[in-house]
């Protein structure tokens, strides 16, 4: 079917095409050569991205998985999910693997999409949200009152964004823990990069089982993290055990609400597809993960949901849904590196989970019944000098 364009472009079109046929010959292979180098200079804008911080569409990888594994690996992520509702991955031992193949598979594309820092933030007024992200990942370094020289622990912490602005804010040395050997790497590079290496550490390691003594930390804080965790006591019983006595640990919860209904198909559709494209094992309710910190001996001090708390802060959704168009286009980068063999295969599909999780998340936002940052501030009992 012939398209008709509108007659203001076609008469624009007739115009330039009049001007060019004036042109002399080497006039004529001048404007191909600037036409050809300028549209090679935005091809390459494209895939390389302007920040040296992150990954270039190029360098787009299976984190610590070798490329030829990926979409094998996917698909076996894939087929870990069951397919009953509500049901999440079914043989809830193989949690810790499924979720460091996760983060192979994602954590290129989210440093390249996103950013550092791996979570949510409200949007604060008249701040963008770089700053609005340190905003809450300082509140962090508030709640658990850390000062110079002390020792926190990151429990889960990504390429190590809230890691850096926590130390840097509070001057305490932070040690960073994550299941991802690739993480290790990207953090400890972006922590000497950044003038942090003196302040923190990272290492490789099971947060359900943690390398650390009794009693070693001042503080611990888990940013978006535990929920990935086979069964929430684990992880809290562990920074439990490394905490000394009277240091709180704060965590930003991914839990569902008090409007999630277990009976509604619509809510647990939704939860499933979070908990798929998020590497999930399965999603706690906000009671469950206060009864969680109880169970292994904390006293709870604070639980309260940021996405609800302020009335003047935007909603931590937000973001996902400015940035939907931007997801498409992205899938079309993603789709031709693929295609042309620039790019793992498998990646396509990997980043095709994120576009559908998105909007998961925006309908768990929007309705109201999930949160990825419900605020449980808990302390370990003991001394008292920081009560
Ligand atoms: C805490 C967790 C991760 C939270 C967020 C950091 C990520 C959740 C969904 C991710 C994304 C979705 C869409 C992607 C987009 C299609 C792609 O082109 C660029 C990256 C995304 C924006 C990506 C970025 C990170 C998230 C927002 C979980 C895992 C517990
Ligand atoms: C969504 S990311 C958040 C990272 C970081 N807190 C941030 O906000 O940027 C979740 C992190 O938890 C880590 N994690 C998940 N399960 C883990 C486990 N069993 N042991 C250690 N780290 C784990 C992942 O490797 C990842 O670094």
């Amino acid at each position: 079917m012939a398209v008709a364009l509108p007659a203001a472009v076609t008469s624009a079109y007739e115009r330039l095409a009049g001007e060019f046929d004036k042109l002399s010959t080497t006039q004529k292979y001048a404007v191909g050569i600037a036409g050809g180098v300028t549209s090679l200079y935005l091809l390459a804008k494209v895939l390389k991205g302007s920040d040296r911080d992150k990954p270039t569409t190029l360098q787009l990888s299976g984190g610590s998985i070798d490329s030829s594994k990926v979409k094998d690996e996917f698909t076996a992520y894939a087929d870990s999910y069951g397919k009953n509702a509500g049901e999440g991955i079914t043989d809830r031992s193989k949690t810790v693997h499924l979720v460091d193949v996760f983060y192979s598979l994602v954590t290129d594309i989210y440093e390249w999409g996103w950013g550092q820092s791996f979570h949510f933030s409200p949007k604060l007024p008249n701040k963008d949200l770089k700053a609005s992200e340190a905003a809450h990942e300082a509140r962090i370094a508030a709640l658990l009152r850390l000062q110079p020289g002390q020792k926190a622990l990151d429990c889960g912490c990504g390429v190590g964004g809230p890691m850096r602005t926590v130390a840097a804010v509070s001057g305490a040395h932070i040690t960073g823990i994550t299941i991802n050997q690739y993480q290790v790497d990207r953090a400890k590079t972006h922590n000497a990069r950044q003038g942090l290496a003196p302040l923190t550490d990272v290492v490789r390691g099971d947060f359900t089982n943690m390398p650390f003594k009794e009693n070693t930390f001042d503080g611990a804080y888990a940013i978006e993290a535990t929920c990935h965790a086979p069964k929430l006591e684990q992880v809290y019983g562990e920074i439990y055990r490394v905490l000394k006595p009277g240091s709180y640990f704060v965590s930003y919860e991914w839990v569902s609400t008090q409007k999630f209904d277990v009976n509604n198909a619509e809510h647990v559709k939704i939860m499933d597809e979070i908990n798929f494209g998020n590497g999930l094992p399965e999603m706690r309710t906000w009671k469950e993960a206060e009864d969680a910190g109880k169970n292994v001996g904390f006293e709870l001090v604070m639980s309260l949901d940021l996405a609800t708390a302020s009335v003047v802060a935007g909603p931590w959704y937000e973001r996902l849904r400015m940035g939907k168009y931007t997801h498409a286009i992205n899938h079309g980068i993603v789709s031709t590196v693929d295609a042309l063999g620039l790019a793992p295969k498998g990646l396509k599909e990997v980043h095709h989970m994120l576009v559908e999780v998105a909007k998961s998340l925006i309908q768990g936002g929007e309705s109201g019944i999930f949160t990825p940052m419900h605020l449980l501030l808990f302390r370990k009992p003991g001394a008292d000098k920081k009560k």
